[in-house]
């Protein structure tokens, strides 16, 4: 079904209302959605069976980005933070690249590699290429642990083998090289990296120790693009600043750091809310970011001819729409039917496009106006609820804090005794 995605005022509606909207929007029926109220979700009986010692269930807002239109397609991503102004700063970036036609997208084949690490090869060179020699049957050999896979027209397809010198030594490092189609995969590569290891080490004439996937998972590369309007950015200067900002990100490891997390600001959310592994994701994209030694920004910002501002993001995206939680996690299941999509890969651009349009929308307010203005008016919900502020006080909290350009739980606190004073 073709989504709308732009829903001007959804800021301005209760949850219910927003829920109702997207129901509409998406086509969907209610009992999809039914597990986002406040009486639902994951249950601790479900809790109970995806990770141990279950004592209870942590509730993570679960907001709605609007705006994006990505591959010609509208897209309402949710997104699931605890973080103030992120859902706000993404969807404001998409509204700003809808002008020109909002994201568009590309990615590798789903590729991961597993490790298999050997150790006391007396001739790694040598065992290097036995192990080449052997390719087929090491691939074959693989492919008989998940012939599943296979089936879906994925399963290992290569190896590669490094000789990498450490201070124990010299250890020869096979990479089997997967395609996992529409999982994560690192269920599926490790299993196959423990069935391959005692063939690799009888090649080598070594002992064979870690087999585990790597999550710098570059041969599941995913692309964003998208081109970013000057006068909705705040003008030419506005558009220069950004790329000011993105050539200092490029250069500083310092900058980079922030630059990234704004990045995953927006891709963390998402990949959250679909119930997919958020920390290989991150440690996918932060050792992408290592260049010749260098860790640097993921994202670059240019200006185009015609004076806009354009922003590409290449970055490993393992995510999956099979295993793992996202196929036993309620919401998980509600976020992937309100995204529309049918292949991890899919998944996986619009990931990708979030994390752009959240890395623009936080250097457009750092290149402009500064970052506080629209961060903390949204960070003062948090405070007023900090100091107690009930539903009914929050709005009259919220707007004392901003009028008084003092967003800070003390200054709450006396807003909120005198409002409940009388005064
Ligand atoms: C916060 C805004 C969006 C306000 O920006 P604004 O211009 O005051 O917003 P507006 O009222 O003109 O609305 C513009 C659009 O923004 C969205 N929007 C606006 N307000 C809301 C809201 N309440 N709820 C939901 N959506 C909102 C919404 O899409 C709206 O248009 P619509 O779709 O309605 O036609 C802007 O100032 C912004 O994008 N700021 C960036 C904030 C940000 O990046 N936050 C991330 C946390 S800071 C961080 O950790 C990352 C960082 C900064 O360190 C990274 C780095 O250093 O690079
Ligand atoms: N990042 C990391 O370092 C690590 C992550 N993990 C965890 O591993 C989990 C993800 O691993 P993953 O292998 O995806 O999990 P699963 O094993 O749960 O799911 C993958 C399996 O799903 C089946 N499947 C069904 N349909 C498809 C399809 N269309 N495409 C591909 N596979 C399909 C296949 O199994 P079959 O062929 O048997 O049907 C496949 O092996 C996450 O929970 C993650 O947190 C685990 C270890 C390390």
């Amino acid at each position: 079904m073709s989504v709308n995605s732009r829903i001007p005022g959804f800021k301005d509606s209760t949850p219910e209302q927003r829920r109702s909207v997207l129901a509409e929007r998406t086509g969907l029926a209610a009992d999809d959605l039914a597990v986002l109220r406040p009486d639902a979700g994951l249950a601790v009986e479900q809790a109970d069976h995806m990770i141990e010692n279950v004592v209870g269930v942590m509730g993570i807002p679960v907001g709605v980005a609007t705006n994006f239109v990505i591959n010609g397609r509208d897209r309402l991503v949710p997104m699931a933070t605890e973080e103030p102004s992120v859902v706000a700063a993404a969807s404001n970036a998409a509204r700003m690249a809808r002008v020109h036609g909002g994201f568009h997208t590309s990615s590798t084949p789903p590729v991961m590699q597993a490790q298999v690490q050997l150790l006391d090869c007396t001739d790694p060179h040598s065992a290097r290429l036995r192990i080449l020699e052997a390719r087929r049957e090491i691939v074959d050999l693989a492919n008989a642990q998940d012939p599943m896979l296979t089936t879906f027209g994925g399963g290992a397809q290569d190896i590669s083998v490094r000789i990498v010198p450490t201070r124990t030594g010299v250890h020869v490092v096979t990479h089997l090289h997967v395609d996992v189609r529409d999982a994560m995969g690192a269920n599926a590569v490790n299993t196959m990296a423990e069935a391959i290891a005692p063939r690799l080490a009888e090649l080598a004439g070594g002992r064979p120790l870690m087999r585990i996937l790597t999550n710098k998972a570059d041969l599941r590369l995913t692309r964003a693009r998208a081109v970013f309007d000057q006068d909705m950015l705040g003008g030419r200067d506005v558009v220069e600043n950004i790329v000011h900002a993105s050539a200092l990100a490029e250069s500083d490891p310092y900058r980079a750091a922030t630059h990234n997390k704004g990045i995953m600001n927006g891709i963390t959310a998402a990949v959250l809310a679909t119930g997919n592994d958020t920390r290989a994701v991150e440690a996918g994209c932060h050792s992408h970011a290592v260049v010749e030694g260098a860790y640097r920004s993921l994202s670059r910002f240019e200006m185009t001819a015609a004076g806009d501002l354009t922003g590409i993001l290449e970055v490993p995206m393992p995510v999956g729409l099979v295993g793992g939680a996202t196929k036993v996690h309620p919401v998980a299941q509600a976020a992937v039917k309100v995204l529309g999509v049918t292949s991890a890969i899919e998944l996986a651009e619009i990931v990708v496009a979030v994390g752009l349009a959240q890395n623009l929308a936080a250097c457009r307010a750092l290149a402009s106006e500064g970052i506080q203005r629209g961060h903390m008016s949204l960070h003062a919900r948090t405070v007023a609820a900090s100091a107690g502020a009930t539903t009914a006080e929050m709005d009259g909290v919220v707007a004392r804090l901003i009028a008084d350009r003092a967003i800070r739980v003390d200054h709450a606190e006396r807003v909120l005794a005198e409002l409940r004073a009388g005064n």
